[in-house]
């Protein structure tokens, strides 16, 4: 009877996000933009299933999303096949505003950039769930990463409303759990694989971004 399930409705699985972080790396280290969509699907629907506090945040990540979607999608597709073809596009045609918002607020250049100064709190994140203790909060786990990070980019009110998401966060067993790998040392040996990847991705974005002076995207 139990035919395919759609993939919108199957659970988060952290290997899955791990496939997905690894195919994002071209052989010459570029990063494919369809596949660092794909990880960024994946980690949406974990933000999903912990509930509507959430919802927020996951909201603007599917915003960003979309936005890239739209240009690998279109008619300029072929140019969005990796990060450092979009830059290159984006830049070459004048496509992104570089000091102020104007005439391109929502360029492929600055949208990733969102996204990407949010996989630094991820990496931040994982590292600290990964070496935590039994008693350890993830609350606390969580805000430490996001006061490291992406809060440096935030204004005052998006600060004081991730704070209060975070309070809410499940505790650190229940967390591991819903990573949906099995049993807690099996999820922080995978975190052990995922984040040095995850972590790799970051770095080459940051340095692309930073060699062309496009870290500060309005
Ligand atoms: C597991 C707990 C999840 C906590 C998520 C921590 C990140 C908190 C970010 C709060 C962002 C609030 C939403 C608003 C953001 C925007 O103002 C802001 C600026 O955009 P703009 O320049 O277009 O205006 N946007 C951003 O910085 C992008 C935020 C994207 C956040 C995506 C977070 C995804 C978290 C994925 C969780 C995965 C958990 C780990 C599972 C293995």
């Amino acid at each position: 009877m139990a035919g395919p399930v759609a993939p919108e409705e199957q659970k988060f699985c952290l290997q899955e996000v791990l496939d997905t972080f690894k195919l994002c790396l071209s052989e010459n280290k570029d990063v494919y933009l369809e596949h660092y969509i794909a990880g960024w699907r994946g980690l949406v629907k974990f933000l999903n299933s912990l509930g509507s506090v959430f919802g927020f945040i996951s909201m603007d990540a599917v915003n960003k999303l979309k936005i890239l979607v739209a240009y690998l999608e279109g008619e300029n597709g072929s140019q969005y096949v990796t990060i450092q073809s979009m830059l290159k596009y984006e830049l070459d045609n004048g496509l992104v505003d570089l000091t102020k918002k104007a005439s391109n607020p929502e360029s492929g250049c600055r949208t990733l950039l969102r996204l990407h100064r949010a996989l630094r709190w991820l990496e931040l994140f994982l590292e600290r769930l990964r070496t935590s203790s039994e008693d350890s909060k993830t609350s606390v786990m969580c805000a430490e990463a996001y006061n490291e990070s992406l809060a440096q980019h935030h204004p005052w009110v998006i600060r004081k409303a991730a704070g209060m998401a975070f309070c809410v966060l499940p505790g650190r067993l229940a967390f591991l759990e819903v990573m949906n790998v099995g049993p807690p040392e099996k999820v922080v040996a995978m975190l052990g694989e995922a984040i040095p990847l995850i972590s790799e991705v970051y770095q080459i974005t940051e340095e692309l971004y930073a060699q062309h002076n496009l870290l500060e995207l309005p």
